[in-house]
């Protein structure tokens, strides 16, 4: 009976960490940013709830198909084989329809619950993060960080609109600090794991254009996060207190990057822990000190 539970609960922690369950936690954080700035205020709970239960699930459900459709490549690099599928505590099928269920339940939740228009932005990032970036670019071009970033980019586009029913330029500001983050957020890993991807055959930035090229790319995005993440106060969505903070976050960003380029042998590991501390911090304290 013991070990029938023990091995229950075993495949209950493979499925949710096929779900990669941290990135699902940031993606609800900056959906509900979008909630937030959209409502001026606390939006109505259920539709908080809904939304952001919706969002999550598509992420999760992307996350999974995205290991499913890479359980080849992550077998073969040091980072991932112990990931469910590459160990095979998880059958390949169990996992696609998994994965496949919780992205059509996200769809008939954000559709009944919130509005077509966020439901087709989460429909939207679903479609970029496992068809565009994991199905075509991540096995062709050191290009599908930058344009696979659509995705990743959405989730305040899709708590903003699940609010309001329609796009403005504030969402679009939330969406183009994401953009800008994900790169540099991305690289200090792939510099890290470069012969992983090598050896895996995947194209990312260090493998095609060298840890050099890589290292310059990450420190101007990094440089570009600053002006970008004070647009929301100079369009008048967040007070001084998120200036200063924003300025201080991006800052120090920008010394550990520095750092971290000027290293001969980069280990990168807390700078990649800053730039999930530094996204999260910023929309917090963005939310906190927003001018109603
Ligand atoms: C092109 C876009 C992105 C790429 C290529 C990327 C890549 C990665 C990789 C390779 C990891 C390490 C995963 C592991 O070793 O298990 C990671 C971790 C993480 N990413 Fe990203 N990411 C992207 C976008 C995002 C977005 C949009 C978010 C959230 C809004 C996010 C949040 C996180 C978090 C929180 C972790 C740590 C997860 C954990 O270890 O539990 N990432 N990312
Ligand atoms: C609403 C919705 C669908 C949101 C999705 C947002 C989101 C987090 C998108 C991008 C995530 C991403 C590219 C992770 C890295 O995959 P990878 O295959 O490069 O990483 P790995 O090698 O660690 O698996």
């Amino acid at each position: 009976m013991v070990v029938k539970t023990l091995v229950k609960m075993a495949s209950l922690k493979d499925y949710i960490l096929l779900t990669k369950p941290g990135i699902v936690l940031l993606v609800l954080i900056t959906t509900l940013t979008g909630m937030y700035f959209a409502q001026r205020g606390m939006p109505p709970v259920e539709l908080v709830f809904w939304t952001l239960l919706g969002t999550g699930l598509a992420s999760a459900g992307s996350a999974v198909l995205n290991q499913y459709f890479d359980r080849d490549i992550d077998a073969l690099m040091e980072r991932t084989k112990s990931r469910p599928l590459p160990l095979g505590s998880v059958a390949p099928s169990h996992a696609f329809w998994f994965g496949v269920s919780l992205l059509s339940l996200s769809f008939l939740i954000m559709f009944f619950f919130t509005n077509p228009i966020a439901t087709f932005f989460t429909a939207l990032a679903s479609f970029f993060y496992i068809s565009v970036y994991t199905l075509s670019l991540k096995r062709k071009s050191p290009l599908a960080t930058e344009i696979g970033g659509v995705a990743g980019a959405m989730p305040p586009v899709i708590g903003y609109t699940a609010v309001t029913g329609s796009l403005s330029l504030e969402p679009l500001i939330l969406f183009l600090i994401m953009f800008i983050w994900q790169p540099p957020h991305f690289w200090v890993l792939a510099i890290k794991y470069a012969q992983d991807y090598k050896v895996a055959g995947i194209p990312t930035m260090p493998v095609v254009r060298g840890i050099e090229h890589t290292k310059v790319r990450t420190l101007l995005y990094t440089a570009g996060l600053l002006p970008v993440s004070l647009l929301p106060y100079f369009y008048g969505m967040a007070g001084e207190i998120y200036f200063l903070s924003a300025s201080l976050l991006s800052l120090i960003y920008l010394a550990l990057t520095l750092k971290f380029v000027s290293s001969k042998e980069p280990k990168g590991g807390f700078l990649f822990f800053y730039s999930i501390l530094y996204l999260a911090l910023l929309f917090t304290i963005m939310v906190f000190d927003m001018r109603r």
